[in-house]
């Protein structure tokens, strides 16, 4: 406990800090006013201060210099405007709240320990001469979320340094007042964790800067391993730990990276909105982000319609009792896994002996260039050529083709019918356009015959510039045919299954492909599959310009998309975070110890860091929801009481309904600002926000996947989009047994549950689900949710 006299103490510096923190803020504001204005003057005096004198070559070369300078100075003056308004916005951040946390630390070879505040951004005296406060990300700053009081080592780029943690202490200042003070041992104080976790959640996820533990600083700090795997349970921080490793790195490596070289793969563009704040509260820029889904739009969007994540889930959560279920579960297994990639990548192999599927070039009906003819001359090229290099020969080869056969068009009657439909006008022009094309070598229209041929080979090369441009981007490889030859010859997909088993239900499975893609659509299960095998063919599409990956959710990621992601991003470190209790697609968990994710790179390269301390929930909502999963007893509940969860039974549709409401008008009453009503599926979650919609006094908001923004208030929501958000109190729509039994369901179940912070409350409508009643009694309690009893 602190006496008064040390909070007198660090009050009185806070205040001189803040004093300081002003005077710097008046003087930068001042600074940024006049870079402006002289910006803004400059801007529009630009053409007055430029010599202009166009009439001698030296004068051009002169003007031209003269406008180089002035730019040059403009742009450095616009630099500094820059430069300053961030200062100054990095002042105004640490201003009310200027650091978080003290340690004194004694240096080897010291008499005495310095005293080091930590903020989030870095502060230096008016003298410059020695930080106020240091950034938590500075090197120094590694020893308040790292080490206990006592003697310990820590690196800086100069060097390793030893010495002595004498104190740890933590504030919570706001408006430049000190709130909470408190020494703290090996971890960050528990009091602090407590006050930032009772409170209420938010719309935006917030920084944990100041709380950050230390497995969590093990991740942000992690800047050496090629492929960082982060498994952790619900609620452990993965998503808080990526954001502020992000950050971190930003820092680090500021010389060299930007934030537009990180990408975040988001479970879904909602989530995308939830964390968007995190960074610039920490005064950095946001990452690239997207889906994954995004990302296969854009490339294979055009051409076919694609499947979503999210209607797959929903397919596979309620059509059970579709004819051609276990068939298509068991297709989502075998092109989810790593063997269909072997499959994809063996048969592109055997392509380069035979296979290749060509589509013609054809011109009005006629072929110019037959599929028979290309994949002729393809296998005609030396076979040592790799594919992709004979697929631009047998380009080039097709080019000078179109070109034969365009001469050969010439004289064709087609040409002079559209001749003769040119206007006056129109050949003036054309011709214009020739002559600048010719540099003038083509004077007049005098001798009619060259007339004729100049403006036939005009028309020909226009009216097949489509088909060159289609021959020039490889269009001619038939990647449609090839992949649903894999479905078409079984012989085939034996051989390239080497010794491992058809799966079960082939010929369904055949079938439901073929169908799909003669309707032009690819089942969600056959996109990266699809696109991989194109890009095998015609090359990759690979970004090199992005350095860190950063894929939250990496459970709901195949083996296949993984691999993808892989060659995607070729000079890319990997952060995976991910929880494979949390699997709820239908591919299998790619997050296993020795699993497909450390493949990727190989253990030498892979890290695996586990995270088992749960921070959203009460811990009678985690003791109660560890008891679902596989492996939950690991699972360590964070010591914040809350009341245990509720499990009411109603037996009529009617009375779950006046239930849930009358439990949803009394949540709204006590000030809960996020409450959620979460549904197994999209339909259901329509049909219940329908029925509340009429009876609630605060309007409930129905989250669809295309919901872009996360708003506070009451959301009704299907479990799978719930996943990374979290809500103050979580109502299960119906945890009945009808809803959850199946061993699919247990993860989404789960999911749904640990969404909760504060309190969780499940309704059923019928007997309780198993993954309730299989858990002892003691942990939950059975209808006491408020004046309204359950029948
Ligand atoms: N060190 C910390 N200090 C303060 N709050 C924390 C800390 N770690 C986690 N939290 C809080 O716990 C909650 C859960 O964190 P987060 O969403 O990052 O977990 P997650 O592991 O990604 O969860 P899930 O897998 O269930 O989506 C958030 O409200 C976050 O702010």
């Amino acid at each position: 406990m602190s006496t008064d006299q040390q909070w007198s103490e660090e009050q009185h510096r806070v205040d001189s800090v803040t004093n300081q923190i002003e005077r710097k803020i008046t003087t930068l504001e001042q600074e940024v006013g006049s870079f402006r204005d002289e910006v803004v003057e400059m801007r529009k005096d630009f053409w007055d201060e430029v010599t202009m004198n166009f009439s001698e070559a030296d004068d051009v070369g002169e003007t031209s210099t003269s406008m180089r300078q002035q730019s040059q100075v403009l742009s450095d003056r616009e630099r500094s405007h820059l430069n300053t308004a961030a200062a100054l916005d990095k002042m105004k951040r640490l201003h009310h709240s200027p650091y978080f946390g003290r340690i004194d630390f004694k240096e080897d070879g010291y008499p005495q320990a310095e005293r080091i505040y930590l903020g989030i951004a870095s502060l230096l005296d008016e003298k410059e001469e020695s930080f106020l406060v240091y950034d938590w990300r500075a090197p120094i700053s590694n020893l308040y979320y790292d080490g206990a009081p006592g003697p310990i080592t820590y690196e800086t780029p100069s060097g390793e340094i030893s010495g002595d943690i004498e104190m740890k202490r933590q504030f919570v200042i706001r408006e430049g007042r000190i709130r909470f003070m408190f020494d703290t041992g090996v971890t960050i104080g528990d009091q602090l964790l407590q006050a930032v976790l009772s409170r209420t959640s938010d719309a935006q996820m917030k920084s944990i800067v100041a709380t950050i533990q230390r497995e969590q600083n093990r991740i942000i700090r992690n800047d050496r391993t090629r492929m960082l795997i982060v498994q952790g349970a619900a609620g452990s921080g993965k998503t808080s730990a990526a954001l502020q490793r992000v950050a971190y790195l930003l820092y680090k490596y500021r010389e060299h990276l930007s934030a537009d070289q990180m990408v975040l793969f988001s479970p879904n563009p909602m989530f995308n909105s939830y964390v968007s704040t995190v960074l610039p509260e920490l005064g950095e820029e946001n990452m690239l982000q997207t889906t994954f889904q995004e990302y296969l739009e854009r490339r294979l969007g055009r051409e076919y319609q694609l499947e979503d994540p999210f209607i797959q889930l929903e397919y596979v959560l309620s059509a059970t009792e579709d004819a051609a279920y276990p068939a298509r579960m068991s297709g989502i297994r075998f092109k989810s896994s790593e063997s269909f990639l072997k499959v994809i990548t063996k048969y592109k192999d055997n392509l380069m002996l035979a296979g290749m599927k060509f589509k013609p070039v054809r011109f009005q009906g006629r072929a110019v260039v037959t599929a028979e003819a290309m994949e002729e001359k393809f296998y005609s090229y030396e076979p040592s050529v790799k594919l992709v290099n004979r697929l631009e020969m047998l380009r080039d080869w097709m080019l000078k083709e179109l070109s034969a056969f365009g001469k050969s068009e010439l004289e064709a009657p087609w040409v002079d019918q559209q001749l003769d439909l040119m206007e006056p006008e129109e050949l003036q022009r054309a011709f214009q356009r020739l002559k600048r094309k010719q540099k003038g070598k083509v004077d007049t229209f005098d001798d009619f015959v060259q007339e004729r041929e100049i403006l036939a080979r005009m028309v020909v090369s226009s009216r097949l510039k489509p088909l060159r441009k289609w021959i020039k981007s490889l269009r001619f490889v038939d990647v449609r045919k090839l992949y649903s030859q894999l479905f078409k010859d079984q012989g085939q997909m034996v051989r390239l299954l080497d010794n491992e088993p058809l799966p079960a239900y082939w010929e369904e499975i055949s079938d439901m492909t073929l169908r799909r893609m003669k309707e032009q659509e690819l089942a969600y299960e056959d996109i990266t599959p699809y696109l991989y095998l194109r890009e095998l063919l015609l090359g990759f599409h690979i970004n090199s310009n992005i350095r860190h990956v950063i894929i939250d959710e990496a459970q709901d990621y195949s083996a296949f998309q993984l691999a993808f992601m892989k060659r995607l991003f070729p000079r890319a470190k990997i952060t995976a975070l991910g929880d494979f209790n949390q699997a709820i697609y239908a591919h299998s968990s790619v997050l296993s110890g020795t699993g497909p994710l450390t493949n990727l790179y190989g253990p030498e390269n892979t890290e695996l860091i586990e995270l088992t301390r749960s921070y959203r929930s009460t811990q009678e909502i985690v003791e109660f929801t560890k008891g679902m999963v596989p492996g939950g007893e690991e699972i360590i509940p964070f010591n914040r009481s809350g009341e245990k969860p509720q499990v009411i039974v109603t037996t009529s549709e009617q009375k779950h309904l006046d239930l849930i409401t009358a439990d949803l008008n009394a949540l709204i009453e006590e000030g809960y600002e996020s409450v959620a009503v979460i549904c197994k599926t999209a339909e259901e979650s329509r049909e219940v926000h329908e029925s509340l919609s009429k009876v609630l006094t605060t309007a409930p908001k129905l989250i669809k996947k295309t919901t872009l923004a996360f708003e506070r208030g009451v959301h009704v929501i299907p479990a799978y989009l719930a996943k990374g958000v979290e809500f103050d109190a979580v109502l299960i729509y119906d945890g009945s047994e009808e809803h959850y039994a199946q061993e699919h369901e247990r993860k989404l179940f789960y999911t749904a549950c640990t969404r909760a912070m504060h309190l969780l409350h499940i309704y059923c409508l019928g007997q309780p689900s198993p993954f309730i009643t299989s858990q002892s009694e003691t942990l939950y309690d059975t209808g006491k949710v408020s004046a309204v009893q359950a029948d």
